[in-house]
This record gives C-alpha cells, structure tokens and sequence, in this order.
C-alpha cells in the first residue's frame, strides 16, 4: 500500500495534473470537477505532484515555476475542490504500470468514481497509457470518464509554458491575463546595502525561500501589496543594481506612504504593470532622477485604477 498520500474515505470526482499557475485553462477544468462533484454528491479531488516530474525525471534542477506548493494549494482550494492530493513524485511513482497506478493510487487512495481529464493525458510508466485505455480500466473498476476535448482546450489557448515564457520576457500583462490573477512573489525583508534611504527611496529586499520560484525579467515593476490589512502600492526594481556595479540579483521594493522598520516582515508583492528594463546609469544623480520619474509614472497609473 503506497503511504505517500492519504486515503479518501468519500468517493470523489477528480482531475490529475501539476496545474503550474493555476491558470484560466486550468480553472476551467477545476470548476468542472467542482459542478460535476456537487450535482453527483461526491467529493471534488485533485491529484496533483510536487516535486515538478521534469524536475525527478529529466534532472532540470533549473526550472523554475509559476507558483510555489504552497501557493498552487491555496488556489486550488480557493476554487472550491474538497481533496487536494500531493503526490510527491518520484522515479519509483512514474514506474507504476498503469494497472497498478489504477488500482492501487486511483481506486484503493482516492476512491475515484468519475475522472475528468484532458484528451491527451497519458499515464503509467513511460506514460504509454492513453484515455482509450483509462476508460476500459472504468469498466473494470467502476469509474467513469469524461473528456475534455482538444477544442475547449484550443479555445483557451493558454499553458504554463507560455506563462513562463511571458514572465522571463517581463511581459506581465500577458501573464495576468493568463493566470486571471496577478502574478505575485511572497518573501521575507533583508538588510541590503544601505544605499536606497541616501537615495531618498528605501527599499524592502525581499528573499524568496523557493529557489525554484520564477523571478520576471529585470526592470522595474509597478506593485501592489498589503500592510496590517492595507492595500499599499510600490516600485519593483529585479536587477543586480548595475549603476553601483554589483552583481547579486535582488528584489526590492519602494513602498509608497510608508516610513517603517520592515526587517524580517513578510510580503507578497503582486505585478501590475512592468515600467522599464533596469539601466547602469553614468552618475548616482540620474538613477535618483530615473526614480523620480518612475514614481510620477506610477502616481498616474495609481489615480487610473482607481477611476475604473
Ligand atoms: C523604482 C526603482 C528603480 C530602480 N532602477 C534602477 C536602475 O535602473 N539601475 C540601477 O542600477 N538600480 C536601480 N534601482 C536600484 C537602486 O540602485 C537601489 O535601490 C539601491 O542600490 C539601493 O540598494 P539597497 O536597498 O541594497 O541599499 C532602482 C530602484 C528602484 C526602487
Ligand atoms: N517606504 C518604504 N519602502 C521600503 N522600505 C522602507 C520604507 N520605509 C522604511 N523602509 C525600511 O528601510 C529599509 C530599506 O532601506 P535601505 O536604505 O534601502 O536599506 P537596505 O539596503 O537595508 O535595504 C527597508 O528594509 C525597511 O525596513
């Protein structure tokens, strides 16, 4: 008996997949198993894995992800599913025949009764298994299968990679109208140089725990966040601050109306809108008046929010 997941006692409705973002696509998905499970009186189930399969299986230890576990966990169960399932995968799971990964995962754990799934989902070892056969497994252990077509897929048009892809070329009106939220980073504030208060602009540096979390594209960056329950708006900069010739990568953040000690405080700084590529300025002066001109930008585009 596999003890890496626990067993579900109510018969579900479930969905399988690593659901990177969370995104519009997946949504969709997650709210069918939502409708399905309610209308059936079943629970809603998702399977889902972490470690990242190309991470165990394809060795990329440099990939990085859209969202962290604990993020991709509290979305999924922001949409309403009942069981979320963390498999934490590894080359032993991925050598499961698909009979066994049937019988003893899907059947024996989770109890499944109906299972909603992409066209092209392919599992057991060397995922030679497609959803002909996931149907015929149905019939041997009494569980049903629904489809989700090439088109409703086609339609949506979106997936993690091109996510990912959109958030290294710092493009984050694309990755926010993908992920139907804004993409956001949550970190914990280090002392840095101690540069940004002579500057007249202190920054929050924040350290991201996951080192497998993607950081957009370098350059400045409009930002929301909250503060003792307070919406509060900033100015990103992801660079290594070339103009001081360093080369460490850091997040820091400019937050507006606030003049407080923010060592060791959490924050989850939410893109709105990229500014500009970070630049290596001749002289300190002309990175103070680049900042003054971010600001003013980010001022206007503050008073336009709040107008729609
Ligand atoms: C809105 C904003 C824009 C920035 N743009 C640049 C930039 O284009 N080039 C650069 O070298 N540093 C840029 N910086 C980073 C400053 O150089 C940085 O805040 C300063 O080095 C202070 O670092 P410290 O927090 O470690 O003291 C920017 C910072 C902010 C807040
Ligand atoms: N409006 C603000 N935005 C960001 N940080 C602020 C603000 N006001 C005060 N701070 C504090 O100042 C620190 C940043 O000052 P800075 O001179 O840039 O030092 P450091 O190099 O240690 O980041 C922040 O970590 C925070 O504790």
């Amino acid at each position: 008996m596999d003890n890496n997941i626990p067993s579900l006692t109510k018969p579900c409705v479930l969905t399988v997949g690593t659901f990177d973002g969370v995104h519009i696509g997946h949504q969709k998905i997650l709210q069918r198993v939502v409708n399905e499970a309610k209308k059936l009186n079943l629970d809603s189930a998702v399977l889902t894995f972490f470690p990242h399969p190309r991470m165990v299986l394809q060795k990329e230890m440099n990939i990085r992800l859209i969202n962290t576990i604990g993020e991709r966990e509290k979305i999924i169960k922001t949409l309403g599913i009942n069981q979320l399932v963390v498999y934490p995968f590894s080359k032993e799971f991925s050598r499961l025949t698909a009979q066994e990964y049937i019988e003893e995962i899907l059947i024996k754990k989770l109890n499944v009764k109906k299972i909603i799934i992409g066209y092209d989902h392919r599992f057991g070892r060397n995922r030679t298994a497609s959803i002909t056969e996931l149907k015929e497994f149905g019939k041997k252990y009494h569980f049903t299968v629904e489809e989700i077509s090439k088109q409703d897929i086609d339609e949506v048009a979106v997936s993690s990679t091109k996510i990912r892809n959109a958030l290294k070329e710092g493009n984050i009106e694309t990755t926010n109208k993908y992920l139907g939220r804004p993409y956001s980073l949550s970190g914990v504030v280090q002392q840095g140089k101690g540069l940004g208060k002579k500057l007249g602009f202190p920054t929050a540096n924040l350290a991201i725990p996951e080192s497998y979390k993607l950081i957009p594209k370098h350059g400045v960056y409009i930002v929301e966040s909250t503060y003792n329950g307070k919406k509060i708006f900033g100015m990103t900069n992801i660079g290594t601050n070339p103009t001081f010739n360093e080369t460490k990568e850091n997040i820091e953040t400019y937050f507006f109306n606030l003049d407080e000690d923010l060592y060791g405080k959490t924050f989850r700084i939410k893109f709105l809108k990229r500014i500009r590529d970070e630049k290596k300025f001749a002289t300190v002066d002309d990175l103070i008046n680049a900042m003054e001109a971010d600001k003013l930008y980010t001022q206007t585009f503050i008073k336009n929010l709040s107008k729609v």
